[in-house]
């Protein structure tokens, strides 16, 4: 049972395929249901022969006839292709990395898709900014951004990083795996880095590999999500993005001043926590334009 897989030097999918959604019960039972997003549910599931636990995401898409006409608005193709994407970073852009979800096993029918992932808790950043001190928070963002990194090296943008899409592998917090690549794009011309020979014009026609939000996507768009779950560990809470759009000055101009309980905790964290916040963090505190990468993984707070 394997996602996964290489055939010599080459990346291939290994898809198990369902006569009927009825079948997949010979495979997982289905425990109870962890979370429910913009494409389906995902369940806590049991192998039926091993008993080990999984998370799998269930995906229902619109049964595209052969030769169907599909419009814009509401294009079936779309789902198609957004689940097709995610299967393929997931399943062969990416080498396993140790703070991104792997997957475990991809079985489809004829209208579902069910990708089976390995298991992480019920906790999110969400649950451990409250806990972050210096120590932690930074081992945490380190892996964050040591994940990110790895993703646009190999030419994907997740596009959807937030306190949700990074989830705990166990109660302790400890160790942090990033989930749900559905928004991710992938660009071939960023990547300096690829996985078992993989071929993108094997993989996808070249409309395919736009996003939803093409236009604008890059690595940027990760920094400035990182820069934001950075000011929420320095914060100690989730904090509305909307309030810090706009630089200090401007802000505290307009009388918008910000509450204490979002302000960075000086009193736990280095003042290179705050250094690194003023390099990727929002507007309100940042001291100009986002650095690279590479720029950010060599901060003193993370080195
Ligand atoms: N591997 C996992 N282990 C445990 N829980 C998970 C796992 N993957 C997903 N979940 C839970 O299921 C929820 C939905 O998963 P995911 O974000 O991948 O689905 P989605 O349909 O793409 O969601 P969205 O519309 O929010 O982007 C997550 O927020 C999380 O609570």
């Amino acid at each position: 049972m394997a996602g996964r897989e290489r055939e010599g030097n080459h990346a291939f999918i290994r898809v198990k395929f369902l006569n009927g959604n009825g079948e997949i019960n010979r495979y997982y039972r289905r425990l109870h249901v962890l979370g429910e997003g913009g494409y389906g549910k995902t369940y806590e599931v049991e192998h039926v022969r091993n008993g080990r636990r999984y998370a799998m995401k269930v995906q229902k898409f619109e049964r595209v006839a052969p030769g169907a006409v599909a419009t814009s608005s509401t294009d079936p193709f779309e789902d198609v292709r957004i689940i097709y994407k995610e299967m393929v970073i997931l399943n062969l852009i990416l080498p396993r990395h140790r703070n991104i979800i792997n997957i475990k096993d991809l079985l489809m029918s004829v209208d579902t898709v069910y990708i089976v992932l390995e298991l992480c808790a019920r906790k999110c950043l969400r649950n451990f900014y409250p806990i972050a001190n210096n120590r932690s928070g930074r081992r945490i963002f380190k892996q964050i951004v040591q994940a990110t990194h790895f993703l646009h090296q190999h030419g994907v943008i997740h596009m959807d990083l937030h306190s949700e899409n990074v989830l705990f592998t166990d109660d302790t917090m400890t160790e942090s795996k990033i989930i749900d690549f559905g928004l991710a794009v992938y660009k071939p011309e960023l990547a300096v880095r690829v996985h078992a020979n993989f071929n993108h014009h094997q993989w996808f026609d070249i409309d395919d590999l736009s996003g939803l939000i093409q236009d604008y996507s890059g690595p940027h768009e990760d920094i400035q999500a990182l820069g934001h779950i950075l000011h929420c560990i320095l914060a100690g809470t989730e904090v509305d993005p909307e309030r810090f759009e706009q630089p200090r000055p401007e802000a505290e101009a307009e009388g918008e001043g910000v509450t204490p309980a979002y302000m960075p905790r000086m009193h736990i964290f280095d003042r290179e926590a705050k250094d690194l916040l003023e390099l990727i963090g929002p507007e309100y505190f940042r001291r100009g334009a986002l650095p690279t990468m590479d720029r950010v993984l060599t901060h003193p707070w993370l080195a």
